[in-house]
């Protein structure tokens, strides 16, 4: 028997389950591959998203690569469900507890089938973080395939993307461009298959899963559409087998350190506030303790060193041509920011990876020396006060001022705000809320990307601060604060606040408050009712009865 063989014997050498056996030979087995071990390849393939489309040919790829390391490779779907798509809509709500679902899935088809190790080919946001939950709570040897970042789209000579759709609807309302321009940006955002092209959610998280050590070098930057990711799918096959026959676990190669990479290279990058959450879940399924606070430390001591959108110029895209992830990370090492000594899904360490790595090329202007960043630290900020007492993270790239102090706009959803903003009722000052938009609240805590887009496309991104205890796409931008907690549903002080409240948000002493007094606030909660829950059956009940704080990772497998 292989020696490699673990899991999979169970089925296939016990002669007291001749069903199991009959059921491979049924599938195409043969004598010789009973002996063979198996790899289980997730796939997150579906039609109905540019970041999932071309998912199921990336898999087949795969396993064809798998097979001639002289392995069983196996296909399986789990789910996906698309941000772009569900943004500004009631379906977001489904998004974040997708992620769980992912999770759940892999973890129970690869138990239940009993195989050796795990390949997953992911695309859109959730699906990663999902990916790797799992891998981490099976710990058998385990690589996460990113289906590829997409092409720009182009119009007008200008280089567009998911955010350039979200965004001309603001700009048409403020009549900077006509509604055929809005449409012709709409029809060309998007060229085909592959995620959202800026450090939005989708490429911080491969970006960030290619810090942890967890799939090939370049996986998260090689274009969803190119030779180099059908390469890299190819090439998987014999790393998965590296693996097996060291046997090299999740659990040895995501540890701490391995989290402080990947925090670091979300920093430097200006990646998605998404991140907090997912690694802190991700890292739970390894047992190893992340809390908001660490980000606040990595932050402190890693510059903005990065010129992507959506608050830069850039795509991904665009740094694939000029060194993609490996050279950045090689950068980093060098200037002593990553640890190197971590070891990968490679077999071997950071810095053995990227020892033959090409630097940046030497005339690149998207990536700039960390001796004169963008911002000296992270864009990345935890706040604390009495809004978040618990805290909450916001996105503060410099570029909008680090201090902002203004009236409260209360919105109980987002939807109210929107219409506030197309009917210019939002002015210069103002701090917009939109509370009850948290994981139990909403529940699902929805990106409020049509919000700050809206902001940001009527001009008002430098003006106009946005609060909420619900969650912020990768292409948000602007002076944000996302994930405050507690959140309104669980009697938050958001719940409490109305209309022309000072609220004080300070980056740099990182505070969130409402000036109220403290027999204002006790009388406010005198008053206060928890309101009913927004979902009484079905998934999102579920969700809302297992779901832990944004500030714990919003995960759902606690006992
Ligand atoms: C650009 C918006 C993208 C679809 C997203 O949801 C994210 O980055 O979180
Ligand atoms: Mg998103």
């Amino acid at each position: 028997m292989n020696k490699l063989n673990r899991y999979s014997a169970t089925l296939t050498q016990d002669t007291t389950l001749p069903g199991a056996q009959a059921m491979l030979h049924g599938i195409g087995l043969t004598e010789e591959d009973m002996n063979k071990a198996q790899v289980g390849i997730a796939s997150a393939g579906y039609e109905g998203n540019t970041c999932n489309m071309h998912l199921n040919d990336l898999a087949k790829a795969i396993k064809a690569g798998v097979k001639d390391n002289e392995l069983v490779g196996l296909i399986f779907n789990t789910i996906g469900v698309s941000d772009g798509m569900s943004n500004g809509t009631e379906g977001m709500r489904f998004s974040l507890q997708s992620r769980d679902i992912i999770a759940d899935s892999i973890e129970t088809v690869v138990s239940a089938q009993w195989y050796d190790a795990v390949i997953t080919v992911m695309g859109c946001d959730k699906n990663m973080p999902g990916a790797l939950m799992a891998m981490g709570r099976l710990n058998r040897p385990s690589i996460m395939v990113y289906g590829g970042t997409i092409d720009a789209g182009h119009h007008n000579g200008k280089d567009l993307d998911i955010i350039s759709a979200f965004e001309a609807l603001g700009q048409k309302i403020a009549g900077d461009i006509t509604p055929e321009e809005f449409k012709e940006v709409v029809k060309h955002a998007c060229p085909g298959s592959g995620a959202c092209g800026g450090m939005y959610t989708a490429n911080t998280m491969s970006s960030a899963i290619e810090a942890l050590g967890m799939s090939l070098p370049y996986s998260s930057s090689n274009p969803a559409v190119s030779k180099v990711k059908q390469d890299e799918c190819k090439a998987v096959g014999k790393a998965i087998r590296t693996l097996l026959e060291k046997n090299i676990l999740p659990k040895d190669i995501m540890t701490e350190k391995a989290f402080e990479n990947a925090m670091t290279i979300i920093m430097a990058l200006g990646g998605s506030t998404n991140a907090v959450l997912h690694l802190i879940a991700i890292a739970k399924a390894v047992d190893v303790k992340l809390t908001i606070d660490d980000f606040q430390r990595i932050s402190d001591r890693t510059p903005f060193i990065a010129d992507l959108k959506p608050s830069g110029k850039y795509l991904m895209k665009d740094l694939h041509q000029v060194g993609g992830i490996p050279a950045v990370m090689k950068y980093l090492l060098n200037e002593g920011f990553l640890h190197g000594d971590c070891l990968t899904v490679t077999g071997k360490t950071v810095a053995e990876n990227l020892a033959d790595v090409p630097e940046l090329a030497a005339d690149q202007q998207i990536i700039v020396p960390v001796t004169s960043p963008i911002k000296a630290t992270g864009h990345l900020q935890i706040l604390y006060g009495n809004l978040a007492a618990e805290g909450s993270v916001a996105k503060i790239t410099g570029k909008e001022g680090l201090k902002f102090s203004g009236p409260a706009k209360v919105f109980n959803t987002e939807f109210d705000l929107n219409d506030s903003v197309l009917s210019g009722k939002i002015q210069k000052g103002d701090v917009v809320v939109i509370r009850y938009q948290g994981p139990k609240g909403a529940p699902g805590m929805p990106e409020m990307l049509k919000p700050t887009s809206l902001i940001m496309g009527a001009g008002l991104g430098k003006s106009v601060a946005l609060i909420t205890d619900g969650r912020f796409s990768g292409g948000t931008h602007g002076f944000v604060v996302g994930h405050i907690t507690p959140e309104a549903q669980n009697g938050g002080l958001i719940g409490l606040l109305k209309d022309g409240d000072i609220i004080t948000i300070d980056a740099e002493r990182r505070v969130l408050n409402a000036e109220l007094s403290d027999e204002e606030i006790a009388s406010r909660r005198a008053a206060w009712q928890q309101p009913a829950w927004r979902a009484t059956k079905g998934t999102l009940a579920k969700y809302i009865k297992n779901v832990s704080s944004a500030s714990e990772g919003c995960v759902t497998d606690e006992l």
